[in-house]
């Protein structure tokens, strides 16, 4: 597979290696996310995503190769305020409610005042949950955890989003409404990396990056993705492709 080159990508990663004790979960990835692009990483269960993420958003460290963000070797924790992270475990202070969980956030990303306020109110229309902003979230149900997981995510308008299969467990009329607001931070710049076993917000991608035991077994936008294997459908390229498994 050629090495794309781009110009001052976003994310940039260069022959990553991971390796857990004798298994080597990620083998020689190579890839480049440029500036304003959604992009998306579909994989069978297990063939390393997760573990991709954490690498670039340097929770995790590669065996093997480099992890660029931002023009910035990770892991580096300075670059904590430069994305927005949704994990797939939520990582929320239960005992707290919404509210004090943003706000607690907000300090970490020196946000104050109005602007706190604003942006708290802003992320939570977002997902739905202005209703629900006083209650402690060990009353939220799993769904609105999810979604409280993503306004997060949002709080401080970061540059980059990074989000491990952000609309799991969200209802279809939210995952849709929440797909209108990716796109329109799409159009405003923002970079997005996701991963999604859901093969209609796969379409919706610029590019997609196919993992498959921890390589990258292609990398296109839907439309090359489907032309190059004569499929009519992502996920008959998908499957064509080698991506069985669960999808
Ligand atoms: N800390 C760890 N120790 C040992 N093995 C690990 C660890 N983290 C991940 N793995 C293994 O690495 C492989 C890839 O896991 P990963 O969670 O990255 O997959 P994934 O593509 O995100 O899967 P899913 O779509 O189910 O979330 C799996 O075999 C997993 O068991």
């Amino acid at each position: 597979m050629p090495i794309e080159v781009m110009p001052s990508p976003v994310i940039d990663l260069y022959q990553i290696k991971r390796t857990f004790g004798k298994k080597t979960v990620l083998d020689g990835i190579t890839l480049q996310v440029g500036r304003g692009e959604l992009f998306g990483m579909l994989g069978p269960s297990g063939s390393g995503k997760t573990t991709l993420i954490k690498l670039i958003t340097g929770i995790d460290k590669a065996d093997g190769g480099t992890v660029r963000m931002l023009g910035e070797t990770m892991p580096k924790l300075a670059m904590l305020q430069r994305f927005g992270y949704m994990a797939q475990a939520d990582a929320l202070y239960s005992e707290l409610t919404a509210k004090e969980n943003l706000q607690f956030f907000a300090a970490l990303y020196g946000l104050t005042g109005t602007r706190c306020k604003e942006r708290i109110e802003k992320a939570m229309a977002v997902v739905d949950l202005l209703d629900h902003l006083n209650k402690p979230v060990a009353a939220y149900s799993g769904g609105m955890k999810r979604r409280l997981s993503l306004a997060l995510a949002l709080l401080h308008e970061p540059e980059l989003l990074v989000l491990d299969e952000p609309t799991v467990g969200i209802d279809p009329v939210l995952r849709q409404s929440i797909w209108r607001e990716l796109l329109a931070l799409r159009e405003q710049g923002t970079t997005i990396l996701l991963t999604t076993h859901v093969m209609d917000e796969a379409d919706k991608c610029d590019r997609i990056a196919l993992i498959r035991e921890g390589r990258l077994t292609a990398i296109d936008s839907p439309g090359g993705l489907k032309e190059q294997t004569g499929k009519e459908t992502i996920e008959e390229a998908f499957i064509a492709l080698g991506g069985g498994g669960r999808a």
